[in-house]
């Protein structure tokens, strides 16, 4: 009987252990059980994972799924997560926690690429839209990192910006912005669950054109990033180590300042951004005196604690945005808390500090030009809030108009009018079809915007705990929360004497000038209103 290639020099090595005295002799079919039983092994544990093998990669595989090195998504551990996620080249992330020895893993391996293969890699579809990793909790280098974000089966895929996912942990409770992927078996329902995050349709079927842009399902749709607290404080920080670099404190502009500062002691959204402010406002007499150059302590004086600026950013990632983006969340963001009393004197710190204090020559000369062509005097909130968001939209469409002529634009965020009708349906009176870089306004439901607004940078804004500032990885719960204040351990904390004073005297300050400013408004609409009582006659006399 002629015996296969393999089985015979195996039975040969195996009649030459026996005549060196090695082993009892086995049968091939013992041995033939030998050799399947790791098989049988392996098909057991597949059986056993149960449910998970059943519901993760069931649908058709592309390839066999094995775990190679060389991998087109990043494998990260304890000591790349962090860096890498704050790195990250995309507004979103999506990380695998699979375990190398685990079947549904390596079944789902192909699903999980072909997704990934539309964002990442040098065939990608759609640039810094989401940036994919995989975490290996077998590695002893991850398990920590498995633990921290409490990975109980494998495949586990969490989704979060990246920079949320660098900087936290998750709670048994899953909250959003960290989320938990369920439902995804497959390429096609994962990319699902990442559409309906993202508000986009991509397709599987995506491909690019010749000239290297995405073609196929809505790709200029603007991404949906809700407005953080954490570039709020940021812009603030930034805001301050600006003035003080450029050197922009001269005595002209002590005024403008302190209007600010205190429109910052009582209305920022972060409680260390107010406190700050708060302490440096109360020792000004001490770390500026009038007429002299700011002391050395001032501008040291971290205004929003210490750590910050932190030179990232969550909602204002991306090419052409970090600073000017987080600096208009910070003017809305303060628009929504102001009091009707308070409205005019915030819009007149708010038109100083640009003035004065924002450096980009063009932003600023068609600020105060918007500015000088208002009529209508800022009398509430609702004036102010919809006066910063018209301006903000003028600002975006004619920076859409200059995109479509420079064809220089992040494909992810087109300048559209704000905002869009994914965001806000009754926002829009009449219910036309518009395009995604459209550069007419359409007609907008004021009212249903203001409420809007008022939510979208008030109760929504998004905030994260103190680890985000500390630098620090709690191994607690992150208590990812929308409002304003922070829910970290300082949140609950009440503010200190000091800072507590400062904004007593920051609020009696700010609703001095407030007065002032109201009056100011009234004798010059007066003027307005006479001058054109005036103009009206003549016209009349000369028809
Ligand atoms: C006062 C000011 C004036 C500027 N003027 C100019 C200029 O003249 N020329 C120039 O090139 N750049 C100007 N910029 C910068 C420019 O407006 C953008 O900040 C920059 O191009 C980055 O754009 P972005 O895509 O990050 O979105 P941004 O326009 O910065 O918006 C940030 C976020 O605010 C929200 N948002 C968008 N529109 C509105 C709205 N109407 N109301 C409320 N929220 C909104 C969205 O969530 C968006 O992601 C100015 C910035 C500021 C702060």
């Amino acid at each position: 009987m002629s015996v296969p290639g393999p089985l015979h020099s195996w039975m040969q090595r195996r009649r030459w252990a026996m005549r060196r005295g090695g082993g009892a002799w086995q049968s091939p079919p013992s041995m033939v059980l030998r050799l399947l039983f790791p098989v049988l092994v392996l098909v057991l544990l597949t059986s056993l994972e149960g449910g998970n093998a059943a519901r993760w990669g069931s649908g058709s595989a592309v390839d066999d799924g094995a775990l190679t090195s060389g991998d087109l998504v990043p494998t990260l551990n304890a000591e790349t997560f962090n860096s890498s996620l704050l790195a990250a080249p995309a507004n979103w992330a999506l990380v695998e926690f699979y375990a190398n020895w685990c079947p549904a893993c390596k079944k789902y391996k192909p699903h999980f690429e072909r997704v990934a293969r539309l964002f990442t890699g040098p065939n990608r579809v759609h640039e810094g839209v989401v940036y994919f990793a995989k975490v290996d909790c077998a590695d002893q280098a991850s398990q920590k990192l498995c633990e921290r974000f409490s990975i109980r089966y494998y495949p586990s895929l969490l989704w979060a910006l990246p920079p949320v996912l660098a900087i936290s942990s998750r709670s048994a409770k899953i909250q959003s912005p960290l989320e938990e992927i369920t439902n995804a078996q497959t390429a096609e329902a994962l990319l699902e669950q990442i559409n309906k995050r993202i508000g986009k349709s991509f397709s599987l079927s995506d491909a690019t054109t010749e000239d290297g842009k995405a073609s196929g399902t809505n790709t200029s749709e603007p991404l949906q990033m809700p407005a953080s607290l954490h570039d709020v404080e940021e812009a603030t920080a930034q805001a301050f180590k600006i003035i003080v670099d450029e050197k922009m404190l001269i005595s002209d502009n002590r005024g403008s300042f302190v209007q600010f500062l205190m429109l910052l002691v009582v209305h920022h959204p972060s409680e260390r951004c107010r406190k700050g402010s708060a302490n440096l406002l109360v020792n000004l007499a001490e770390l500026w005196p009038a007429g002299q150059v700011p002391t050395a302590a001032f501008l040291d004086h971290p205004l929003c604690g210490s750590g910050l600026p932190r030179n990232f950013w969550v909602s204002c990632r991306g090419e052409r945005r970090g600073y000017s983006c987080g600096l208009w969340l910070l003017f809305h963001s303060l628009s929504v808390r102001v009091a009707d009393s308070e409205s005019a004197a915030a819009f007149s710190a708010i038109h100083s500090f640009v003035e004065h204090f924002f450096n980009c020559q063009e932003c600023q000369q068609h600020f105060l030009e918007m500015i000088s062509r208002k009529r209508d005097v800022i009398a509430s909130q609702e004036d102010l809030v919809l006066w910063l968001w018209h301006a903000h939209n003028e600002v975006n469409m004619r920076l859409a108009k200059e995109e479509e002529v420079s064809k220089i634009w992040n494909p992810n965020y087109p300048k559209v009018v704000w905002p869009t009708r994914q965001q806000c349906s009754e926002c829009r009176v009449v219910a036309s079809v518009e395009k995604a870089s459209s550069t007419e306004e359409p007609e907008w439901a004021v009212k249903a915007v203001y409420k809007f607004l008022k939510d979208w940078y008030g109760a929504s804004l998004l905030t994260f705990p103190d680890t985000i500032h500390e630098g620090v990885e709690s191994e607690g719960q992150i208590a990812v929360s929308r409002g304003g204040d922070e829910s970290g351990r300082n949140g609950s904390s009440a503010v200190r004497n000091i800072a507590a004073v400062a904004i007593l005297l920051a609020s009696c300050g700010f609703g001095l000038v407030a007065l002032w400013w109201r009056m100011q408004q009234k004798k010059r609409k007066a003027a307005y209103s006479s001058c054109c009582y005036a103009y009206g006659r003549r016209r009349r006399r000369r028809i």
